[in-house]
């Protein structure tokens, strides 16, 4: 039981800051150039920029939150590394590499994208610094309209691609640009090579702001091209689905993207808030009989857990309808203060491994057992130093990476720069579930 610390930050760095400080990058051999392919569309900067005139979405964290200093927000936009401003979001774990995601939401960050290479860094209780993948050049949004953004979160499929998102967007206080079209990234984890990159349409998403994490669902892997993306958007409250083999997206609204309103009130770090994130984490169920698997999905604003079958969601002409049926479900509450951001189904357990942002844990479902509170149970809840669980993956080992950010005390206060504020933790499933409700 518990969850084991495997790295901790003071304040994040990069084995290439992008300000040449840090002298030549010793790097792991040089990580080969990723070859866009040829479809990838030009998107001119400005284009999706402040000329719009769609009506921006407007939530309780637009406004400057009172007392937040000036000095996280510095004026020379071309600074390229400010330690203080650098907190990561995503942790997921492939063969020896742990892929940690910085989004830029201020100045400051050398690259959005980032991995620690277990093998030379990986001791236990460090702080190791990040390389950025697949390489620097790729991570500099202002060198071309090719490169990369801002990323939240990435995530592995059973054909060893790494999928994300590049919401496109510079989410600066005050100042957001969305200076590109947000686009969902394939690359090929064998060879590092960027294999796909789709721009997503603004007819269906004006911004790519609540684009911040996606789920892939593969028939069979034998065949890698039927594969289909589910991807939340937190700020729109809607689910865009994207199929690989039709190079498509198309998108669900429904009443259960939405965040509950009674739900909305936070208490994390020591900092009270009101969030309003809509539909914010899907994960898949096992393939059943008929070949169908099920998609479990929640708001992060909620307790509240929904499913839907994925055979609903790949059916392109479903996305238009004015009313779903009964083919929404709703599983149920998970009980009080159990907003989560993150969650994943693991197929060796059967168990359900959620990110707890109040409880500052993960807690866990057996699917096996009904749904209720009573079989929700706790895997770890560590208010001190598990503040702000923001990404829960799984690894090939069946081995949980959970990422703690500390978000809403930089969010609403000011990071302590002597404390740890990041860390990384890992645990065995089977380990995970044991003494609990789960088991
Ligand atoms: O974990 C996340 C939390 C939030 C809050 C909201 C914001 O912009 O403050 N957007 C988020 C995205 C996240 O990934």
């Amino acid at each position: 039981e518990g969850m084991i610390e495997v790295f901790k930050w003071k304040q994040m760095d990069f084995h290439n800051r992008g300000d040449g400080s840090n002298g030549p990058v010793v790097g792991i051999g040089p990580v080969r150039k990723p070859v866009p392919s040829e479809d990838l569309p030009i998107v001119f900067p400005g284009r999706y920029g402040r000329d719009r005139k769609k009506r921006d979405v407007i939530t309780s964290r637009d406004v400057n939150p009172i007392g937040i200093s000036a000095r996280t927000i510095t004026s020379n936009d071309d600074t390229p590394y400010i330690a203080y401003n650098n907190v990561p979001m995503g942790a997921t774990h492939f063969q020896g590499r742990l892929f940690v995601t910085m989004p830029r939401r201020r100045v400051g960050i050398p690259s959005t994208l980032n991995f620690i290479d277990m093998r030379r860094e990986g001791k236990q209780g460090s702080s190791p610094k990040l390389y950025a993948y697949p390489d620097f050049e790729t991570n500099q949004f202002n060198h071309s309209s090719r490169n990369l953004v801002s990323v939240y979160r990435t995530t592995v499929d059973d054909c060893q691609r790494l999928w994300f998102i590049d919401t496109g967007m510079l989410e600066y206080p005050n100042n957001r640009q969305q200076i590109r079209r947000p686009s969902i990234w394939i690359v090929d984890l064998k060879t590092d090579r960027v294999i796909k990159r789709f721009d997503i349409p603004e007819s269906i998403a004006e911004t790519g702001r609540g684009l911040a994490s996606l789920t892939i669902d593969i028939e069979n892997k034998r065949d890698c091209s039927a594969a289909y993306a589910y991807i939340p958007d937190l700020v729109y409250r809607r689910l865009y689905v994207y199929s690989l083999a039709q190079n498509r997206m198309w998108s669900f609204e429904h009443n259960y993207f939405n965040f509950d309103p009674l739900a909305g009130d936070l208490d994390i770090g020591d900092q009270t808030f009101r969030w309003d994130d809509g539909i914010f984490s899907i994960t898949l169920g096992p393939h059943q009989n008929d070949g169908s698997r099920s998609v479990y999905f929640h708001p992060m604003a909620s307790n509240n857990e929904f499913v839907v079958s994925n055979r609903v969601l790949q059916l392109e002409s479903n996305a238009a309808r004015s009313d779903h049926g009964n083919d929404f479900r709703v599983l149920g509450s998970r009980g009080e203060k159990k907003q989560s951001t993150m969650h994943v189904y693991d197929p060796r357990t059967q168990v359900v491994f959620y990110d707890e942002i109040q409880t500052n844990g993960v807690g866990c479902w057996n699917t096996k057992k009904p749904f209720s509170a009573a079989n929700h149970g706790t895997v770890v809840a560590n208010a001190r130093e598990m503040i702000y669980p923001s990404d829960l993956t799984i690894d090939a080992d069946g081995t949980i990476w959970v990422m703690t950010n500390s978000m809403p005390i930089f969010i609403y206060s000011t990071l302590e720069t002597d404390v740890y504020n990041f860390r990384i933790w890992k645990q065995n499933v089977h380990e995970a579930k044991r003494n609990t409700v789960c088991e």
